[in-house]
């Protein structure tokens, strides 16, 4: 069968699936990911009918970063028959300012991605590997990129500014904002399941190991908590959120750290896991009474709520909020504690829908409408790939 492969690199999980090709349609085959890198990792793959192809916990030292996590997919991946590989269309997150759509690579295109690295230092090597690497093995099997910032290219320039010196915009001192995959998803998924609510204003709260928020108008990003690199907006697994800049002057000037101390700190060891003292995962956070866990997850519900508020105010209003990602998706006390947050807004929660894990988790009153919608950024990227690859000049 001719397939697509689909390669999604995030900071604690690789996500792929196998998608086959039929009458230019795609059909889902194989939907995996290797997840809890680092803390708790876990290779599960299944069938489209759900049926488990492989369900396999590592040691935490056994796949520590995303690079043993790509050898150990890879290792799995080859061991699958029955599919033509016409495709692989990758997640990128950083798209720069030159790409505002998804694009075929060549050498240029990659040198080109290559140089936005240290914009994203957690993602974009780890995006970029996997496609070397194809290019290696299979020079003749076309990849596609496609990219966290393009959803958000459209917002306004006042949005899209910082208040410097307009040559550092020229530059690409942008908010280009990230997951966009994710809200391109959502948002339309929305319009399919609640169509009012989903031309009207909506926030998406995508809250993963990165985290971050979108406000859509008519399912289109008018503003993303998250600026020139994915360290802005909302705390998250290992990184801080907005933070005085102030702080990064203090951290060089006075306690002497170089540039890439202060990355490091600011990309691996800030976020629930600098606060908490413990772990980056919300699960052993959820699991621990330890006052400074508590503490993280506090702050974590803190932010998402302040931000709300911001989000509300850019839109003028807000008809549906929706959570998406692995904490989104998956803890119902995580939402609870933000929708507490989000009464002044006249949210009113169900609790039974909300722990049943049901899609609409609002009460009949509630003045915002309340979803859970998983995200399926690879779907967004599949579909990309076999237009780029069906153009006529491909
Ligand atoms: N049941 C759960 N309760 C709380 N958090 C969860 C649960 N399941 C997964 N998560 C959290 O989801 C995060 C991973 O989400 P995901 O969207 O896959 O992240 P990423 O793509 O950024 O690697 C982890 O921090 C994990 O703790
Ligand atoms: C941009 C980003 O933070 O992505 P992820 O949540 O997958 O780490
Ligand atoms: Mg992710």
């Amino acid at each position: 069968m001719d397939a697509i492969l689909v390669v999604n690199a995030g900071s604690s999980s690789l996500k792929f699936q196998v998608f086959g090709i039929a009458d230019a349609n795609l059909t889902r085959q194989v939907r995996g990911q290797i997840g809890g890198i680092g803390t708790r990792p876990r290779l599960q793959a299944k069938k489209a009918d759900g049926t488990v192809l492989i369900d396999r916990s590592y040691a935490a030292e056994a796949v520590r970063d995303l690079p043993a996590a790509i050898a150990a997919a890879r290792e799995w991946l080859l061991t699958l028959d029955g599919f033509e590989l016409r495709a692989i269309g990758h997640r990128v997150v950083h798209g720069g300012p030159d790409y505002a759509q998804p694009v075929l690579i060549d050498t240029t295109v990659l040198d080109r991605l290559a140089s936005y690295q240290d914009l994203a230092p957690l993602h974009q090597p780890n995006n970029l590997a996997p496609i070397r690497l194809a290019m290696e093995i299979n020079p003749d099997v076309p990849q596609v990129a496609c990219f966290d910032t393009a959803f958000h290219r459209g917002h306004p320039e006042h949005a899209d500014c910082y208040a410097l010196p307009r040559a550092f915009y020229d530059q690409g001192v942008r908010r280009y904002g990230f997951h966009g995959l994710s809200y391109e998803y959502v948002a339309e998924r929305l319009s399919e399941i609640a169509p009012e609510a989903a031309r009207g204003k909506v926030i998406v709260a995508h809250l993963g190991s990165g985290a971050s928020m979108c406000a859509l108008r008519e399912g289109h990003s008018v503003e993303s908590t998250m600026g020139f690199t994915a360290l802005d907006g909302l705390p998250m697994g290992t990184r801080p959120g907005q933070l005085d800049p102030g702080v990064v002057l203090y951290l060089i000037i006075h306690k002497g750290m170089s540039a890439q101390a202060v990355s490091d700190l600011l990309y691996h060891d800030a976020g629930l896991k600098g606060l908490s003292g413990l772990s980056n995962d919300m699960r052993d956070l959820l699991a621990s009474d330890d006052p400074h866990a508590q503490l993280a997850m506090a702050h974590f519900v803190y932010r998402c709520v302040l931000n709300s508020g911001m989000l509300a105010a850019a839109l003028g209003g807000v008809d549906a909020f929706v959570f998406t990602a692995g904490v989104g998706e998956n803890s119902a006390r995580v939402r609870a504690r933000i929708v507490e947050g989000l009464a002044w807004l006249g949210a009113e929660l169900d609790p039974l829908a909300n722990e049943a894990g049901a899609s609409l988790i609002s009460t009949a009153r509630s003045r915002v409408a309340l979803h859970v919608i998983p995200t399926d950024e690879e779907l967004m990227i599949a579909r990309h790939t076999l237009t780029i690859i069906s153009a006529p000049n491909a």
